[in-house]
């Protein structure tokens, strides 16, 4: 069986489908990637919807993946919605990488001055403001590469916020300095996206023999944690595309759960953080499929705390200041 990966042309995408295909390879497999050509930014048309393929990012290979062109899909999980397309399923994620969110800056960094953030993210935008209202936070959009140009252009821009994750695997974070004079700092407060740092493979849910070849490279510890995580933004967001932070941390036999609901202007933040206990020694499969379900039920009930403690009025009105 020679597996075949989609790829998109991006830096990251190129890097975070060669590291699955060397994975597989390890594995003695025959592996090749395919490129996909993107389908550039068209609105999604009715069929697309009614497969369920709805990710900004993802549909392009999601539609290959599903057409059979390809055998798997590569993504930034933080980028998958919560509900994959129809016959879809998760067939693997790979070990964290930083769940971190850093500011990269031009010139020494101080908060008490009047300063211009750059980002496209609802989530970052919001947190930015909470701790720092008096700054400005402008729009940033495009791939990792195209942000960090659009920031050494613009002399407006004090800084941008990526996540650490994504400039480490195409080994920018330690060029950042020398490439473009920039210096950057961990967000240590921030909560991050949902799944930030973590890599999924997609495959379809019929090709049994493949899913068994992919299990083998799951980590488990990420996938408890991103199930919680996930699980949390499902319960709240209800197909919106609110400010939402959450980060579930497996350390000895407890995950420490931190979660976050913030305004869109970041006035309002509302903070979930609870410990759930869970083995961190190997498990058998049975084992791994009860922690699974558990971890579901916790998340739920984190996410239903927050809406019964304001939640539900601020997500009404995100949607209402959203539409
Ligand atoms: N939405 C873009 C995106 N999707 C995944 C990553 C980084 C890698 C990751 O979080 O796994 C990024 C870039 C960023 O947020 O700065």
């Amino acid at each position: 069986m020679t597996i075949r990966i989609g790829t998109r042309d991006s830096e990251l995408a190129m890097w975070q489908a060669t590291t699955v295909q060397s994975l597989l390879q390890d594995l003695g497999h025959e592996v090749v990637l395919h490129p996909v050509k993107s389908q550039g930014d068209l609105n999604l048309t009715e069929p697309l919807y009614e497969m369920g393929i709805t990710g900004i990012f993802t549909k392009t290979l999601d539609v290959a993946l599903v057409k059979g062109e390809i055998d798997i899909a590569v993504h930034s999980l933080k980028d998958v919605p919560t509900q994959l397309p129809k016959g879809m399923v998760q067939a693997a994620v790979l070990p964290r990488h930083s769940h971190k969110d850093i500011l990269v800056y031009k010139k020494s960094f101080n908060p008490d001055e009047d300063m211009t953030i750059a980002t496209g993210s609802l989530r970052r935008k919001a947190q930015w403001l909470n701790s720092f209202s008096a700054h400005k936070v402008v729009d940033l959009r495009g791939n990792v590469n195209t942000r960090l140009a659009k920031l050494a252009s613009n002399e407006d821009w004090d800084a941008a916020i990526f996540a650490k994750a994504g400039l480490d695997r195409i080994g920018l974070l330690g060029k950042l300095k020398s490439n473009y004079g920039f210096e950057y700092t961990d967000l240590d407060s921030f909560i991050p996206a949902p799944a930030q740092g973590v890599m999924m493979v997609a495959a379809m849910g019929e090709h049994k023999e493949l899913l068994n070849v992919l299990s083998k490279i799951n980590d488990f510890d990420a996938q408890v944690c991103t199930t919680i995580e996930r699980t949390f933004l499902r319960t709240l967001e209800g197909g919106c595309t609110a400010p939402i932070g959450a980060i579930a941390i497996h350390k000895e036999n407890e995950v420490d759960f931190k979660a976050c609901l913030s305004g869109l202007d970041g006035k309002q933040h509302l903070v979930v953080n609870k410990k759930w206990r869970c083995p961190k020694s190997s498990v058998t499969s049975s084992q791994k499929d009860k922690i699974l379900d558990q971890a579901i039920l916790f998340a739920e009930n984190c996410a239903k705390e927050l809406l019964k403690n304001g939640g539900k009025d601020l997500m009404a009105e995100i949607k209402r200041e959203l539409d």
